[in-house]
């Protein structure tokens, strides 16, 4: 039975050493995940001892807290009418933005992704502008997936009957009217606070799949039910908890509300340290992020325990497709097949996680060069690959797919796309851009369907030249 616990008592436990917080009538101990906190110790810190429902409420999903601290964490529920009081402001949580939407363009007026991007800059708090546009460290991973994308060209092929496109694909047996999926994205409340939820009805009214983070902001029940019917596929990004039986319980839990592949992330076995969001909490007078290895292997979301081995564990407890999320080598790739599992995600977190890795560009030519079979139509009916990173025009998506990937992931500007109070709109608006901009593109080369894309369509002979010849295969 529940232990009873005082006010005046969670009130004590108001320290760095001791911080208890009051979550929906539960009291947790969060001491020890305190260096953890994405948003800063600071934040925790100022509701220490206090009830914490209406901040935690404004960032987090109501499930959160219970999926990622340890059970022992809860060490009671408050004394009914004890601590009733809320808070802080969502505007001490979220930060105010520099401008107010009513400052903001009209939708209309944005021609492409990167127009979104500047309005969010001005709309969003400094933290959440350096939440969301931040790389890791010197952020070169972070330019470099662009720079890539600009070293490759296209050789359009002329005199085609280009009158009727079709940018329809398969992705995991599920069709898609464009080849790239929205990628899971965590604190999407910066933005808007049901980004979650608009960006699962979006995806159903563009014909797209979104990837639904594992921490989102929303509930996972809410974000399933905002799909605009029960078959509209939704794809789960999984970051599996070293509790196996917490890691169990959320996979059955997702599959059961009819998630359609689980992608494992496989990127991040720690926080990437991200100094411009450790520059913004400083500036408010918080600590930088202190959470090394040994702070994220004691709690939290990230596993640096995930090894090979525990994809046989994950495969016996859901039926569902596994893909994992941020293959980095060629290496890895082959391994990922190896190991049986349904695809895999050329990815580097979006340049978040360790600087100056590779950009997933340059992994995908890794793999044409060294492991070219992964990429066969044969190989590719049961095993796809995709990647993300930097996609922000419909020329990228071409060189993508023309050099061997399925489909591919977009991040950051479905974020952007939500700020400035535009919502769903604003989403709609960048699906329609990017739809127009491949269409016309696809037009523009030469290729009527999707499967047309080849690889002699490209130039990428300048990036071929950055290949590692040093693989261990
Ligand atoms: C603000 C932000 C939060 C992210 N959160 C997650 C996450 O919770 N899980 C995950 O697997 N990837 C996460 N990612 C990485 C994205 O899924 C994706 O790999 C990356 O953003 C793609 O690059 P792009 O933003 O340039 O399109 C995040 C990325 C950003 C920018």
């Amino acid at each position: 039975m529940a232990i009873t616990i005082e006010g005046s008592e969670v009130a004590k436990h108001c320290t760095r050493d001791s911080c208890w917080v009051v979550i929906h009538g539960k009291v947790w101990d969060v001491t020890n995940f305190l260096d953890e906190h994405p948003g800063g110790v600071g934040l925790i810190l100022k509701c220490a001892g206090r009830n914490a429902t209406n901040s935690y409420e404004t960032v987090h999903n109501p499930e959160l807290v219970g999926e990622m601290l340890p059970a022992e964490c809860c060490v009671g529920a408050i004394k009914p009418g004890d601590l009733a009081e809320q808070d802080l402001a969502n505007e001490d949580i979220l930060g105010n933005g520099q401008a107010t939407a009513a400052s903001s363009p009209p939708l209309t007026s944005l021609i492409n992704i990167g127009d979104f991007e500047k309005v969010a800059e001005k709309c969003l708090s400094a933290a959440g502008w350096a939440y969301y546009s931040s790389g890791a460290e010197g952020e070169i991973s972070l330019d470099d997936t662009r720079r890539i994308f600009n070293k490759i060209s296209l050789r359009p092929r002329i005199m085609r009957n280009v009158e009727s496109i079709s940018t329809s694909i398969n992705i995991l047996g599920h069709t898609s009217s464009l080849p790239l999926y929205i990628s899971p994205t965590g604190l999407g409340r910066y933005a808007h606070k049901e980004a979650e939820t608009i960006l699962s009805s979006v995806a159903g009214d563009e014909g797209i799949i979104y990837m639904m983070p594992t921490s989102p902001s929303q509930s996972h029940d809410a974000i399933f039910s905002a799909r605009i019917s029960k078959d509209q596929p939704l794809f789960f990004q999984l970051y599996s908890s070293r509790d196996r039986s917490k890691a169990k319980a959320l996979v059955q839990k997702v599959e059961s509300l009819g998630a359609s592949a689980i992608f494992v992330t496989v990127d991040s076995p720690v926080l990437g340290r991200r100094e411009r969001d450790d520059r913004v909490k400083v500036a408010a007078g918080e600590q930088a992020t202190q959470a090394g290895v040994a702070k994220s292997s004691a709690t939290g979301l990230l596993n640096p325990t995930l090894i090979w081995e525990d994809l046989k564990w994950l495969k016996g407890v859901t039926r569902l497709p596994i893909v994992l999320k941020g293959v980095q080598t060629v290496e890895d790739a082959i391994l990922a097949h190896r190991h049986g599992v349904q695809g895999i995600v050329l990815s580097n977190h979006g340049g978040r996680s360790l600087d100056t890795a590779q950009a997933p560009m340059l992994t995908l030519l890794e793999i044409r060069k060294y492991a070219p079979y992964l990429l066969s139509p044969t190989i590719r009916q049961g095993f796809q690959v995709f990647i993300d990173g930097g996609i922000r025009r419909g020329t990228d998506i071409i060189k993508a797919l023309a050099l061997g990937a399925s489909a591919v992931g977009v991040g950051r500007p479905f974020l952007y796309s939500l700020t400035a109070e535009y919502g769903k709109a604003g989403a709609r608006r960048l699906v329609q851009m990017l739809r127009t901009e491949l269409e016309t593109s696809m037009a523009l080369i030469g290729a009527v369907e999707v499967t047309d894309l080849a690889p002699e369509m490209v130039n990428s002979e300048r990036a071929e030249s950055e290949v590692s010849r040093r693989v261990k295969l």
